[in-house]
Order: C-alpha cells, then sequence, then structure tokens
C-alpha cells in the first residue's frame, strides 16, 4: 500500500465534487481510492480503505453519509451545507462513539471567503447597523448560504460580547421577506440569478460612513486549497471541528 493519503470524495458529479475529483488526483501526496455519486453504495469506502471523505453532496444526504463515516472510522472534510444546532449534536454524538475520527465542516472553503468571515468579525462591534447580502447561482438548495449565516452568527456574537444592543428594525409597513432573513438579529438576503457562482457582501453602517466587505468566487477550483487543507490536516483534530479558520493557523 502507497504511503499516500487515501482519500474518497462523495457527490463527485456535482459542481464542486467534480472539481474536487480533480483536485484530489492531481494532489502528489493523495490517492483518489473512490469517487461516489448518488446510489452507489457506501461499502466502497471501506472496500476502497478511504482514510479521508469529502462529502459534497446535499443537506438531505449529508447526514446518512457522515454517518457511515464516523461509525467506520473514517475521518471526514464536509462541504455540504444546511446545518442546524440538531444535525450538529446528532453528529457529535456519533462522535463520541468513535473518539479517533475527525469532522471539519466548513461552510466555505475558499481561503478569501474565511478571511472576509473573520474581517466581518474583526468589524462588529465598531457599528451600528449590518446587514448581510449573500448571491448564489440558480442551483442552489439552501438560503441563506452557509457562509451567510455563520457570518452573520459570528457578527451576532461579536456585537454581544461587546456589548451592542440589539438593531432595531424600523419598519413598520412592508412586504413578507423584504427585510431578509433574521440570523441571530442580523438580517441576511438571499439572491439567486443565472451566471453567479457565490458572492457576498456584509455591510457595516454607522454616523456618517459604510464599510463593505465583499469577497466573489468565481470558479469552483477557488474552493480547493482549502479542501485539500482539510484533507491533509482532519485526521490529525479528533471530533467535530466548525470552520476552516481552525486549520488555517488563524487563531
Ligand atoms: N463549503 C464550501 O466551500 C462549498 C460548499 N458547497 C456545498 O456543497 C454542496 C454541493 O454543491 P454543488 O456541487 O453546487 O451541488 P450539485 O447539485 O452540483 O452536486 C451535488 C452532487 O451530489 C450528488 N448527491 C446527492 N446526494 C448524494 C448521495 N447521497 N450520495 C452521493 N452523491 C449524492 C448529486 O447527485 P444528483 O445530481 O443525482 O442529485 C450531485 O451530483 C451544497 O450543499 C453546497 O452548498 C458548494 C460549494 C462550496
Ligand atoms: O452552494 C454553493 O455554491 C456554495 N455553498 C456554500 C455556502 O452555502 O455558503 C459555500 C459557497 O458559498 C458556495
Amino acid at each position: 500500500m502507497s504511503s499516500k493519503l487515501r482519500v474518497a470524495v462523495i457527490g463527485a458529479g456535482g459542481r464542486i465534487g467534480s472539481e474536487a475529483v480533480r483536485a484530489v488526483e492531481a494532489a502528489d501526496d493523495m490517492e483518489l481510492v473512490a469517487a461516489l455519486g448518488r446510489g452507489d453504495s457506501l461499502d466502497v469506502l471501506t472496500a476502497a480503505g478511504a482514510e479521508v471523505v469529502v462529502e459534497l453532496t446535499h443537506p438531505d444526504s449529508v447526514m446518512g453519509n457522515l454517518e457511515f463515516c464516523v461509525r467506520h472510522g473514517i475521518h471526514a472534510v464536509v462541504g455540504t451545507t444546511g446545518w442546524t444546532e440538531e444535525r450538529l449534536a446528532t453528529l457529535r454524538g456519533w462522535l463520541a462513539e468513535s473518539p479517533s475520527t475527525g469532522v471539519l465542516i466548513a461552510p466555505n472553503f475558499s481561503i478569501g471567503a474565511v478571511l472576509g468571515m473573520k474581517f466581518a468579525q474583526l468589524a462588529a462591534r465598531f457599528f451600528e447597523s449590518v446587514e448581510v447580502v449573500e448571491l448564489h447561482h440558480r442551483g442552489k438548495a439552501d438560503a441563506p448560504s452557509g457562509t451567510a449565516t455563520r457570518t452573520a452568527q459570528l457578527i451576532a456574537a461579536a456585537r454581544e460580547k461587546a456589548g451592542i444592543a440589539p438593531q432595531q428594525d424600523p419598519t413598520t409597513h412592508g412586504l413578507e421577506g423584504a427585510r431578509g432573513a433574521d440570523v441571530d438579529g442580523v438580517p441576511v438576503h438571499a439572491v439567486r440569478l443565472r451566471g453567479l457562482l457565490a458572492h457576498q457582501e456584509v455591510l457595516f453602517g454607522d454616523t456618517g460612513e459604510t464599510l463593505t466587505i465583499r469577497h466573489d468566487s468565481l470558479h469552483h477550483s477557488c474552493f480547493m486549497p482549502g479542501i485539500l487543507l482539510a484533507a491533509r490536516r482532519v485526521g490529525e483534530v479528533p471530533g467535530l471541528t466548525f470552520g476552516l479558520e481552525h486549520f488555517m493557523d488563524l487563531d
């Protein structure tokens, strides 16, 4: 058996999964041992001796795939979105029964997007008002995006820690949904448009000034350095890690 890291991709036929297959194949220190699409048996993972699974499917599929991986001691790098506290608690329960297994869930694998979230977290305590606008392709199943949800949560936590009062919405007349989704008190607006890939603006405002932090993913290749970094490190970090920043030596 070679000393290369044995990596499998689930969701291999998808927009990001197909790019991940190419990235793993091109990595000198990795061997692609399986590339699974919908309907393929997960038993292929154990038969192929996968050490790390890269999971890039759909919010309806990810839990079943992760349960299999964790129960078989296969580390997982997860890009699939749609996470809730309930789902995370279930995953933590599985991991508690397989204490040497690592799972990294990354709302975004793009280095620029991770930095954008960090910058927003840093700016959060200096501005009275903040809103998030995320813009994606028309094929996206979940809204708001995992990145926007995480960004809003980080901003809300930073504001609370700094003792900033919750934002008051001045709207007294309006159509349902016009002010976006409320994520921990931060309005998040989701745009779906043919031609786009993944984009986000965090808009901060205070007296006489605004600050906009914008990130644009222009091609799925932008997610690959983060996925490869995560695949290399996930086996060293048992349990659940949420956010690629924890593998980027930023903290
Ligand atoms: N964290 C990050 O940086 C990023 C995360 N994402 C997330 O990744 C996920 C996939 O996105 P995207 O590639 O655009 O979506 P796609 O729909 O293009 O691809 C998903 C693929 O997964 C397949 N699939 C679904 N269920 C299963 C299953 N149980 N077993 C195996 N394959 C399955 C689908 O098959 P079929 O077509 O037959 O349904 C499809 O080929 C989304 O949740 C998205 O938000 C995307 C980009 C970056
Ligand atoms: O579905 C996508 O395309 C993306 N999904 C992730 C998200 O929900 O944040 C990451 C990126 O925005 C691309």
